[in-house]
């Protein structure tokens, strides 16, 4: 049996990015407003573009608290950014989505996104994620690295140094994985199934652009930071 313990420097490394992580959260009141009311097609794109916007911003802030990150070539560091922010953005509303709330709650959000002017197609890829995140039932430090690890993906396009980035993403991966056995003793796939979700993260990647060229509405406004990284306009 495997003896696994968290070295004091690895649990340095993780209080620092759970701490950039709380401190960068979003606030949670996107899954409020949506439980408050229901709104048109267009009051809910405008809702996700102004969520999203500051999403990216809260992850820059995020990403420069990741040891070693600033330190990157600069161009990698756009790279590593644009390359993520949609993952990132996918992953935190499949946490938002998969929070305790009380009964009846998460129900009615799901119903309020499905009518919300994504078009039918997406729907079911986007729930199984959710759905297959919910099921983790990851804590916090989890939640961070995972998000941590998702940026620092050597092989987006553009980057340059990719030895680089695997210098900072491979610290990040043997933290999660210990967490995981300590977490989950009983179930040793659980870091397997961590980095499954990371794989069918990509493929909502995939989606995005026609997710949003396909809202049910006409004349589709973005920000310009969303034109950068959502591929749109
Ligand atoms: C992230 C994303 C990308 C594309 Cl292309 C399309 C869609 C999408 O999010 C779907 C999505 N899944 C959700 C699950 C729980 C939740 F509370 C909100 C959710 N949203 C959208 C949202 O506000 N997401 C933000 C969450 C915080 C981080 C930045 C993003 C709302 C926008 C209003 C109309 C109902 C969907």
């Amino acid at each position: 049996k495997e003896k696994v313990e968290i070295t004091k420097a690895q649990r340095a490394l993780m209080k620092v990015i759970v701490d950039a992580y709380n401190r960068h959260k979003i606030p949670q009141d996107v899954a409020k407003k949506l439980l408050q009311d229901q709104y048109s097609a267009e009051e809910n794109f405008l809702l996700l573009t102004e969520m999203a916007t500051s999403q990216v911003q809260v992850l820059v802030e995020f990403t420069k608290n990741i040891p070693g990150f600033l330190s990157l070539n600069h161009e990698d560091q756009i790279a590593l950014l644009k390359g993520s922010a949609v993952e990132a953005m996918f992953l935190r509303s499949a946490q938002v989505f998969s929070q305790k709330m009380p009964n009846g709650h998460t129900e009615v959000l799901e119903e309020r996104i499905r009518k919300s002017g994504i078009s039918e197609e997406f729907m079911t890829p986007m729930f199984n994620f959710y759905k297959s995140i919910g099921e983790l039932h990851m804590i916090e430090e989890e939640q961070a690295l995972l998000t941590a690890i998702t940026i620092l993906t050597p092989d987006r396009p553009f980057v340059k140094d990719q030895q680089a980035v695997e210098r900072l993403q491979e610290p990040m991966l043997e933290v999660l994985r210990k967490l995981c056995v300590l977490q989950h003793p009983q179930e040793p796939q659980y870091f397997a199934r961590l980095l499954g979700r990371l794989t069918e993260l990509r493929t909502l990647n995939h989606y995005h652009a026609e997710m949003l060229t396909s809202w049910r509405m006409n004349d589709h406004k973005f920000t310009p930071l969303l034109c950068e990284i959502w591929d749109v306009q």
